[in-house]
């Protein structure tokens, strides 16, 4: 039996509506809209895409939103000064620098510079510490639409075994975290699952992901996930967006399809939902900023 769909693009929808009528209330009671400022450096085609459907869903849910285009040869200084510009703009909530930068640009120096309160990618180490330590400020955008999109599909995640391939900062470290966190009134996007972290290194891959009863692929290798490694009836959802000759593949091998019980499909499935999570951190960041 074919797996059922982890659609993100529907879920997707359904919470840029709730977003956008929380915006509105907001300007109902006299609140300035939630600001988001997109930073984009130098012309990589993928980043431009990105960018330019961040900013479209942000003006789709009401939210204030400006983007900074500058070109490649941006030199660290000029890009500081603009951050500590925006930092210090009252009508910026939440800040965005699309990564990567290009090479003359230490990345950690600019996600340094970006005011913690104003980090609604959550890469700043100081938010990344509030993480770990289960009193987050935000979640991280990718890993939080990992987690909602199994959730509101009703897939229960405690004491659950899941594995995660791969060990990034954007996806792999933060989704292991915070699948394997308790779950308080503060920190409500945990899993209390038993997490294992599997990478380049692990020693017999498919037996660990085969353990899964939550696969989750983040490893950025098209196909890398094959039948073989996924026990049956497994919720498996597919980060990967790896564009191969203008077309979209994921992490996970499409006759996966036939062992899953849920899959999540690329594209429209955990894309769109990162998308929708800075959206839910820009509002986030104008309650904590402005009330
Ligand atoms: N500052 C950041 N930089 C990067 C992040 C991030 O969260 N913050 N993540 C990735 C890129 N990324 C968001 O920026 C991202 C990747 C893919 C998608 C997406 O919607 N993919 C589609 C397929 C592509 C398309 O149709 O255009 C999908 O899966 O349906 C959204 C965001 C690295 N950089
Ligand atoms: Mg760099």
């Amino acid at each position: 039996m074919a797996a059922q769909r982890l659609d993100g693009k529907a879920l997707a929808a359904t919470m840029r509506s709730e977003i956008a009528a929380r915006v509105a209330e907001r300007a109902r009671a006299g609140k300035r809209a939630p600001g988001l400022a997109a930073v984009l450096v130098g012309e990589d085609p993928a980043s431009q895409q990105y960018v330019k459907n961040k900013h479209k869903a942000c003006q789709d849910a009401g939210l204030a939103t400006t983007v900074h285009r500058l070109s490649a040869s941006t030199t660290q200084a000029e890009l500081l000064e603009l951050v500590g510009r925006l930092n210090a703009d009252p009508a910026v909530h939440g800040i965005l620098v699309q990564l990567p930068l290009p090479k003359q640009i230490d990345d950690g120096a600019i996600i340094r510079a970006v005011s913690p309160n104003k980090d609604v990618d959550c890469f700043h180490p100081e938010n990344v510490g509030l993480l770990m330590t289960g009193y987050p400020r935000f979640y991280p955008c990718t890993p939080h639409g990992v987690l909602q999109l199994l959730t509101r599909n009703g897939i229960a995640l405690a004491g659950k075994e899941i594995v995660v391939l791969g060990r990034s900062n954007i996806v792999g470290k933060p989704v292991a975290v915070m699948l394997m966190q308790k779950a308080t009134a503060t920190n409500p996007a945990a899993g209390d699952a038993t997490v294992t972290v599997a990478h380049t290194r692990t020693k017999n891959l498919a037996d660990v992901c085969r353990r899964a009863d939550v696969l989750i692929a983040a490893a950025g290798v098209p196909g890398v996930i094959t039948p073989d490694m996924v026990k049956p009836g497994a919720a498996v959802v597919d980060v990967g967006t790896n564009n191969v000759d203008g077309r979209w593949l994921g992490d996970v091998h499409k006759d996966v399809e036939s062992v899953a019980g849920w899959l999540s499909p690329v594209p429209g499935g955990v894309g769109p939902m990162t998308i929708t999570m800075l959206l839910y951190n820009t509002l986030d960041a104008a309650k904590q900023i402005d009330g």
